[in-house]
């Protein structure tokens, strides 16, 4: 089973903070002559095609500033779409050759409400990557100890030039006071919740069918490869929030010629906070139902029992572009 949450698999491995695609936005920049600051965060990895030119010279895929002629550095300010836990940071140059920085540096902060970019001067920044040297058209990886959950990120460049993409890796830290007494999706990415296992992830990452929003293509849900073993593919959420699952949402949109046919729900309550081994004990949320390809399907759940972790199985193979279980939480809290 692939390791889903870090630890030898590496930071790269827990969500992007940052992303585009998680609500993340570059609110700020010293400047974007050369090329625009939202694309740092787009997801996908950077493009290039050579000798295009614009009215502000070759076209880039990425954030560029303008050759500086006066002292200091450049700097982009991102609003993290998943506050969190900040365990790495990826600083990717990729096709910026004759143009990279030298030297970049990483700050973040905790920054309550919606701020406006310039209200973040007195958030107090900290410096989670110290200034590091860089090189041309390559990906930089540098792992992040602060303990301490951050909504805002700031990357420096020294002394100007351009980046293609910026990543921040990370365990998702939501704010769910809002929602205090009231029901929320159980397993959503944006309120904690984490695939900390799978079958199988050949075309497609499992994490992906939590994701807010809704899958544009199938290669932003969950896709595996075609099993010729006679077995299923099956994933494991551990819920962000503990609690009673009363509504799912199976959603094979974008899986046409490749859904399941069917799927089933299981769930568990792994207690102190662990994951669940060969000896959990599963009990069934939805049982074995056919599905359609490219369709939400919405099914009312069995299950009156608080979990922390559920199991979605497919049959035989193909994928799913989102899961949703909404629920209320336990009460008290569970973990
Ligand atoms: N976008 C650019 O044209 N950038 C630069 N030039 C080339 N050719 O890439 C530069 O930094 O002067």
């Amino acid at each position: 089973m692939p390791d889903l949450t870090s630890g030898a698999a590496g930071f790269t491995r827990l969500p992007d903070l940052a992303s585009r695609s998680h609500g993340g936005s570059v609110v700020a920049a010293s400047d974007e002559s050369f090329a625009e600051r939202q694309a740092l965060i787009l997801p996908g990895p950077p493009g290039f095609r050579p000798h295009t030119f614009g009215a502000r010279g070759q076209v880039y895929d990425g954030w560029e500033t303008r050759r500086r002629r006066e002292a200091g550095h450049d700097w982009a300010v991102v609003r993290l779409g998943l506050p969190g836990v900040v365990r790495g940071v990826v600083i990717d140059t990729s096709w910026f050759t004759g143009n990279y920085p030298p030297f970049a540096s990483v700050e973040a902060c905790a920054a309550p409400g919606h701020p406006a970019p310039e209200e973040l001067d007195v958030a107090g920044w900290t410096e989670i990557v110290p200034r590091v040297p860089l090189t041309g058209d390559a990906r930089h990886e540098f792992p992040v100890t602060d303990p301490r959950r951050f909504t805002h990120v700031r990357l420096n460049i020294h002394p100007d030039g351009g980046v293609a993409r910026l990543r921040v890796h990370g365990e998702v830290v939501p704010d769910l006071t809002l929602y205090e007494g009231l029901g929320l999706d159980l397993a959503a990415l944006e309120n904690g919740g984490l695939v900390v296992g799978c079958s199988d992830e050949f075309y497609s990452s499992p994490g992906n069918v939590i994701a807010p929003g809704l899958p544009r293509h199938q290669a932003e849900g969950w896709e595996t490869a075609r099993r010729r073993d006679g077995g299923n593919d099956w994933l494991v959420v551990r819920l962000g929030v503990p609690g009673v699952a009363r509504v799912a949402e199976l959603d094979t949109t974008n899986l046409v010629y490749n859904a399941p046919g069917q799927a089933a729900l299981a769930a568990a309550a792994v207690p102190g906070g662990g994951e669940p081994g060969p000896d959990t004990e599963w009990f069934d949320l939805l049982p074995r139902t056919r599905l359609q390809p490219d369709t939400r399907h919405r099914f009312r759940l069995a299950g009156a029992r608080v979990a922390t972790h559920v199991r979605l199985d497919i049959f035989p193979d193909g994928g799913m572009g989102r899961l949703r279980l909404h629920g209320l939480p336990a009460d008290p809290p569970a973990r």
